[in-house]
């Protein structure tokens, strides 16, 4: 007798801002092969010998701005997350984060204590990545083998084209700026280094990282984080009937010295500034929780970056987080799933 349960996964966060905690979980993070995807001895020094000696204070300070009474906002939304799908779905559903202490293992052995023998793991990122889905298949498979054999995984595809993920990300910024007369809603996606997309063609030559290859249909689509972002942009401009010139795409968050996706979102919001657009919003379609990445580095620092060239409206979007619509659509693919096996994704 089998029965059915999910696991929704998201980043994770440290412990606390304290930057002993932070460095910690920048270090689990860090050295993640797919996320510094350079042989072990130079992420190590990379990491370990330089990072991490600067780093966590930074970023401890960085997190003390945007930290909550209950926690990591990216943690206690997806906690709201969790509480609202199971409250909508039919199955037992657990939540982990891929890095810190609520682990992928806690997540599946609170399943197993409920019966629960067939997983649908629910990476809680809409486009693909290695180094966010990926890297969460490849480790709950590892568990799987050593801890839970008993196990049988699906995962949930990336949704970044699904009609009702569009159809809600749009309603959530139509009603954001509802009166406003914004002149320029830029899309900014967390970025990666280029070497990540062209790693993950499996055609070998499709991806260019030009102008072209993302809006020419091919296989290696399925993989291409970059594709996969100009279509959220593409299919919300589409939805909203935005007219052309007044939205754009960009990449945030990018660390050491290898090019990363561009346009980079800093020099893209101080262009817009610089080229006399007054009133600006800005949505970030690469994390469902709002995190240390849209409540500081977009919210905080985008804003200052606007205000600093002459900007004067800056309005950013909430992530989805646990709007009501967004728990239906979430809960409803789990519930599809449940009744029917669609689609098994662990290679
Ligand atoms: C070096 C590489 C990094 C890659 C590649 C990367 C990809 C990537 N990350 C997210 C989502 C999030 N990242 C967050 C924080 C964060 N990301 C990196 C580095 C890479 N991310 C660092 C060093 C940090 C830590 C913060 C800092 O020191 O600046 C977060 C926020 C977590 C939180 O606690 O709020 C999220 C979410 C995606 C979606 C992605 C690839 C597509
Ligand atoms: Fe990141
Ligand atoms: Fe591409």
């Amino acid at each position: 007798m089998t029965k059915k349960g999910a696991l929704l996964v998201n980043l994770g966060s440290p412990d606390s801002t304290d930057p002993k905690d932070v460095k910690k979980y920048l270090d689990e993070f860090l050295m993640d092969p797919r996320v510094i995807d350079v042989p072990y001895w130079l992420r190590s020094f990379i990491v370990r010998g330089i990072v991490l000696n600067t780093r966590p204070k930074k970023s401890a300070e960085a997190y003390s701005k945007i930290w909550w009474e209950e926690g990591s906002p990216l943690i206690v939304l997806s906690e709201r997350l969790r509480d609202k799908v199971d409250d909508h779905t039919g199955i037992p559903i657990a939540l982990a984060m891929r890095y810190g202490s609520m682990t992928i293992k806690k997540g599946l052995q609170e399943l197993k204590e409920k019966g629960v023998t067939e997983v649908l793991i629910v990476p809680l990122y809409p486009q693909f990545a290695m180094a966010t889905t990926e890297t969460i298949m490849v480790l709950a498979e590892e568990l799987r083998q050593e801890f839970f054999p008993e196990m049988t995984f699906d995962s949930l595809p990336a949704f970044y084209n699904k009609p009702e993920y569009i159809e809600v990300l749009s309603k959530s910024i139509a009603e954001k700026l509802e009166g406003l007369d914004y002149e320029h809603l830029l899309f900014s996606y967390h970025g990666v280094p280029e070497r990540h997309i062209k790693k993950r063609d499996i055609t070998k030559s499709h991806c260019k990282i030009d102008g072209q290859c993302c809006i020419t249909h091919s296989p290696a689509h399925k993989f291409c984080y970059r594709h996969q972002c100009y279509e959220v942009t593409r299919l919300v401009g589409e939805k909203l009937q935005l007219k052309e010139g007044t939205f754009s795409t960009s990449f945030q968050s990018r660390l050491g010295f290898d090019p990363w996706l561009q346009p980079y979102t800093d020099r893209t919001i101080e262009k817009l500034g610089l080229t006399g657009i007054n009133k600006m919003a800005i949505v970030t379609p690469a994390f469902v929780s709002d995190c240390l990445e849209t409540l500081e580095e977009i919210a905080m620092e985008g804003e200052e970056i606007f205000h600093e060239v002459g900007g004067k409206e800056f309005t950013t979007i909430p992530c989805l987080n646990d709007r009501e619509d967004w728990v239906r659509v979430l809960s409803g693919w789990i519930d599809r799933w449940a009744i029917v096996e669609v689609e098994t994704a662990i290679a």
